[in-house]
């Protein structure tokens, strides 16, 4: 497994001062995808990671199904040397979990995430609310993991062992929405070359809107004489229909559908499918995320996946019961593959 190294957080492309002059959008209509990625440069460093993920795919071709999860929100940077940018809440428990699922499932997973979020594995004791100084205890002068956690831990650190020396889990990091475009645009294409053994798991919380490299300050933005900052954002490109057209035509995609007014997500996890025409969305609330989801498939099927109030209570996480219903379809696309 690559060790985690990081790639510059919040920090976006190259630094040009605002283009004031901006050309006109090309008179050839290009699609918004393709007109996004004439005028956004790539990150400096995809080349190496273009490359791990080659070498992890080269590894499992033909062995092992893989899967690439994607978790944690993206930042919209507003200015080229950030100072501010627009974030959202999302921690990256939906993917990390659900990576550890798909690894006890036996899927090879490429983990996309935001770069300090959730990991798998080390979720378990990381970050504030389960810092791991709380699993640590001295005993004789000597600094040891608390007996009450030992038994616990061990399983953990087991999974965890066997992931990485198994060569199982490739940490893939990005932090703004571009990083994130771009990154996903490689793995998808050289994920490609597993056909339908190639499953996308598309959890992260990804900007809806962005600041276009083309009207982005250079410097810190000042305070204004009205007193105001007016952001003007654009709506950042439908990268799921490139995804599934072009970027990786024979995978099977899983997209989630993020709502706060349960009245409209069914119908908008409907949408997505007809819009994208891929294989299932899962429709979750931001205020329920943990305990129910809804699978949505193109025939416009729907299956609820809840947590009853026992297994909440015994601590059952929905990811384990998510990650096998989506195994479940991923065999199946499989096979319809093979049949064609
Ligand atoms: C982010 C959460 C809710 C998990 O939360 P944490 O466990 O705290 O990390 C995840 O379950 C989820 O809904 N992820 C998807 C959220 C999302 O951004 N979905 C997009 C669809 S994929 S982004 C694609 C782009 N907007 C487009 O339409 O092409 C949406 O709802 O619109």
């Amino acid at each position: 497994m690559s060790k985690h190294r990081s790639y510059g957080t919040a920090h976006p492309e190259p630094q040009t001062a605002i283009d004031r002059t901006h050309a006109d959008p090309p008179v050839a209509e290009v699609l918004d995808e393709d007109r996004y990625f004439s005028l956004h440069k790539p990150p400096a460093y995809l080349p190496e990671l273009e490359e791990q993920m080659t070498k992890f795919i080269e590894f499992h071709a033909g062995k092992k199904n893989v899967v690439l999860v994607t978790s944690g929100g993206t930042t919209v940077p507003l200015e080229n040397n950030t100072v501010r940018f627009i974030d959202n809440f999302s921690a990256g428990t939906r993917g990390a979990t659900s990576a550890e699922y798909f690894l006890e499932n036996d899927y090879a997973v490429i983990f996309l995430h935001r770069e300090y979020s959730l990991l798998p594995y080390s979720r378990h004791y990381s970050h504030t609310t389960n810092c791991f100084l709380d699993y640590m205890t001295e005993i004789d002068n000597k600094v040891q993991i608390n007996p009450d956690f030992a038994d616990e831990m061990l399983v953990v650190l087991r999974k965890y062992k066997n992931a990485t020396e198994s060569n199982l889990l490739l940490l893939i990091p990005y932090t703004t929405v571009n990083q994130y475009l771009y990154t996903l645009k490689s793995a998808s294409t050289i994920m490609s070359r597993l056909d339908s053994g190639a499953l996308f798991y598309l959890a992260a919380a990804v900007s809806d809107f962005f600041l276009p490299q083309s009207r982005m300050p250079q410097h810190k933005i000042q305070s204004q004489p009205s007193g105001k900052l007016v952001i003007d954002l654009e709506q950042v490109p439908k990268f799921l229909r490139r995804l599934v057209d072009s970027w990786a035509p024979s995978a099977m995609i899983v997209s989630f559908k993020l709502e706060t007014d349960n009245s409209i997500l069914l119908q908008k996890s409907l949408t997505a499918l007809s819009r994208y025409q891929h294989q299932l969305v899962i429709g979750n609330l931001l205020q329920t995320r943990k305990k129910e989801v809804v699978l949505v498939t193109p025939d416009e099927k729907t299956e609820w996946v809840r947590l009853s109030e026992q297994e909440e209570k015994n601590g059952v996480e929905i990811e384990s019961l998510i990650v096998p219903a989506v195994i479940e379809r991923h065999h199946k696309w499989i096979e319809s593959k093979r049949k064609e």
